[in-house]
């Protein structure tokens, strides 16, 4: 083996698939997500439908460390609420993130600890900096796979319990348009 030049891992920038690196997939399933939609009972209708899949290349982690991964979040509606991914904070409040937009249309929506929540959408090529102290949540309003690439520190952790009243936007499809919606419990 020559260790003076060591093959990268891969990334098909069309559709988001990972190769040539040891990879963990993790899927979610709408049965996993009755707590995040308007209409949550709805879920269970479908409780085994996957919602979204996120694959990332099983790095070392640790200070200082990157994880590389991407989310492939599924078309589809719980009710007139497209799907989203769960969406969190991050255990280590004031570490960032990098999306990337790979395919697909959607939206990326953020809210700050002070609750002031916004969007910012998501195409092939978007480039999204998510700021520290700064959720963060994935939603799909196509009719194809969304799917984004992300870095994020290995020390960043999740924390699904500090929006207990989920975000202040909610975005729906209305006669037949995408339309961002403030709610005073998400
Ligand atoms: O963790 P969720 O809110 O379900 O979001 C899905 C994914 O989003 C980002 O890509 C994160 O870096 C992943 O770690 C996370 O799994």
């Amino acid at each position: 083996m020559n260790d003076l030049l060591i093959q990268p891992f891969q990334l098909a920038w069309a559709t988001g698939a990972l190769s040539h690196g040891p990879l963990i997939r993790k899927t979610t399933l709408l049965g996993d997500l009755s707590a995040i939609f308007t209409d949550g009972d709805a879920t269970q209708l479908f409780p085994d439908r996957p919602a979204y899949a996120v694959d990332m290349f099983d790095t070392p982690g640790g200070e200082g460390e990157l994880y590389v991964g991407v989310t492939h979040l599924y078309p589809g509606k719980v009710g007139d609420e497209y799907f989203m991914t769960r969406g969190h904070f991050h255990q280590r409040r004031e570490q960032g993130e990098v999306y990337f937009g790979l395919q697909g249309e959607g939206l990326l929506l953020m809210q700050n600890q002070q609750g002031q929540a916004w969007t910012e959408p998501v195409f092939a090529g978007s480039v999204h900096i998510i700021p520290g102290y700064t959720a963060h949540r994935l939603i799909n309003t196509g009719s194809q796979t969304l799917s984004a690439l992300a870095v994020w520190p290995s020390t960043a952790g999740h924390d699904y319990t500090s929006l207990p009243h989920g975000f202040a936007l909610r975005v729906i499809e209305k006669a037949g348009k995408v339309r961002i919606m403030a709610v005073k419990h998400g």
